[in-house]
């Protein structure tokens, strides 16, 4: 593949403060023509801010960028003149709009070629998307709608439109998180896209957490820790250990005695009661688009729930948290039977659940990192008419350190903080709760390696102390590394139940796919 290009982009001695934070300080960072650069670092080490900075959303307050020989102060950076050197930003959440068509979307924000009566050049806008599609290989037409094709293929739609307005040049595509809500085994898709663009000569910049995708994809990476670049490398001469090394530092191996000093002093436990046989039992069930559901969790397990998008995942946890109507269908908790109406009844009896979803089903925006920790025990920081707020704070220091949550302090807003920081506090808030059962869907999102583990093992104390947890990942590595045992559903149904040794993510991929393949056959 070419990547000896001419260098397209270099960053030099970029720093940004926001109160209380350096964001970035003095970063470097330079990106050639043709080639795949993975921008990679721990939550909330300051991708995002670089990214906001060169797509001049965000001024930075030193530095300079040099773009395809033009140089620019990074302080004075504007959306516009990012856009017309020929930077792009296609986002994690992708912003294609599932009821309009291709076409369409590929010229979302531009007008539409029109006549001058006002009337849509269809022909032309087909065209257009004709040529787009063509260029980046993407197996759609024109007038599909959005909603009927597959998500990667979505995501090349948005990266086609990242490359709008080009107009031959060599521009900077930047892709933040861009597999963060793929399915993996759709993954290759956008990343034949992605080849394409840096074959064409573009530079492109990879964002992401997944670093098996960065050792595959990339040709040269760049680490950041705590606002600076700490490393340059070529992707070949690296191993994934080399890379987790380098983007966690020291805090591999440094704190762990710190942290576990916080573990023992915090209050994470299971449910507190002697468990009974079964921690939930669900007998046929009826809820959305779920059809007769049968699932068993026992004292200290944890479950994964895996098919494909729309198969249904998210509702059984929401069935399962009173935020969807059981048509029909029986659920004990503990040997007790349940009929939550709402998630406040689910939570009083020991069900939390971590929606995806975490903006606008997760946080509090405007409540300090602190309070969000806290918002699930508050009622135990009242004594005697008095709101122990020091209490609030002690614990939730601790819990901070124990998730090493990057934050300037605990009373900051929360939404000032990296998206993979967020996440981490609304797992620790649920945790701390001691919770009998746990739902979590995608818990990983945006979080970084060395989070992730940390994650997990919380989950594991929970269940160890008698509760269980059902988690939903799109990640199948992950999802089969973590739990004891998987369901499959699919069109609302469980269809098969995989168990180790076949529980691996390409046992699970096949179980997925067979009844993608056989339903498809039937209908
Ligand atoms: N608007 C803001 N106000 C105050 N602090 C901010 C703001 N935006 C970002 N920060 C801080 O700047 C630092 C860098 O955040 P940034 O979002 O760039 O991290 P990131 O590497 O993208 O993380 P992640 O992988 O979790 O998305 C963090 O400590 C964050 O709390």
């Amino acid at each position: 593949m070419m990547h000896d290009g001419e260098t397209l982009l270099s960053v030099r001695g970029v720093s940004k403060m926001y109160p209380g934070t350096r964001a970035l300080d003095g970063v470097n960072l330079d990106v050639r023509g043709g080639e795949i650069h993975a921008l990679v670092g721990g939550n909330g080490c300051g991708k995002s801010t670089l990214i906001k900075i060169l797509s001049g959303i965000v001024q930075a307050d030193a530095g300079e960028v040099h773009i395809a020989g033009h140089t620019m102060e990074a302080a004075r950076m504007h959306p516009r003149f990012a856009h017309d050197l020929g930077i792009r930003v296609v986002h994690q959440d992708l912003a294609v709009f599932p009821d309009l068509s291709v076409a369409e979307n590929l010229r979302l924000g531009t007008d539409y070629p029109a006549t001058r009566l006002g009337q849509v050049r269809w022909r032309e806008l087909h065209q257009g998307a004709r040529d787009a599609i063509r260029k980046l290989d993407i197996a759609a037409r024109p007038t599909d709608l959005i909603r009927d094709l597959p998500v990667a293929v979505r995501a090349q739609i948005a990266a086609a439109r990242a490359m709008r307005g080009m107009d031959g040049r060599h521009g900077i595509i930047i892709l933040d998180e861009p597999t963060a809500s793929l399915p993996r085994h759709e993954v290759h898709v956008l990343f034949k896209a992605v080849r394409r663009m840096a074959a064409e000569g573009h530079a492109v910049v990879f964002v992401s957490h997944r670093l098996d995708e960065v050792l595959e994809l990339t040709q040269r990476v760049t680490v950041m820790r705590d606002g600076m670049v700490v490393g340059e490398h070529a992707t070949a001469s690296l191993t994934e250990q080399d890379l987790i090394g380098s983007i966690l530092g020291e805090r591999s191996t440094m704190d762990r005695t710190e942290r576990q000093v916080a573990a023992d002093r915090l209050e994470i436990h299971g449910p507190g009661h002697a468990p009974g046989p079964l921690v939930l039992k669900v007998a046929d069930l009826d809820a959305g688009p779920l059809r007769n559901v049968d699932l068993e969790l026992r004292p200290g397990e944890v479950v994964g729930v895996a098919g494909l998008l729309g198969s249904g995942r998210t509702e059984l946890l929401r069935a399962l948290y009173g935020d969807l109507r059981l048509a029909s269908g029986r659920v004990e908790l503990n040997g007790r039977h349940v009929a939550f109406r709402n998630p406040g009844q689910a939570i009083a009896a020991g069900v939390i659940m971590v929606p995806e979803d975490r903006v606008n089903g997760g946080i509090f925006p405007n409540l300090t990192v602190d309070e969000n920790m806290s918002v699930s025990v508050l009622g135990k920081y009242w004594r005697g008419g008095w709101f122990r707020r020091a209490a609030i704070e002690r614990d939730a220091g601790v819990l901070r350190k124990r998730f090493r949550v990057k934050t300037p302090s605990g009373d900051v807003a929360i939404r000032s903080l990296s998206g993979g920081n967020q996440q981490k506090i609304v797992m620790g808030r649920w945790l701390r709760l001691g919770p009998s059962l746990l739902l979590l869907d995608e818990p990983t999102q945006g979080v970084d390696v060395g989070a992730r583990a940390d994650i997990y093992s919380a989950v594991r104390e929970v269940v160890a102390a008698g509760g269980a947890a059902l988690i939903v990942t799109s990640d199948l590595e992950e999802l089969a590394q973590v739990v004891d045992r998987a369901i499959v559903l699919h069109e609302g149904r469980i269809v098969a139940e995989v168990r180790a040794p076949e529980l691996s993510a390409q046992g699970l991929n096949e179980v997925i796919y067979q009844r993608g393949e056989e339903s498809s056959v039937v209908v």
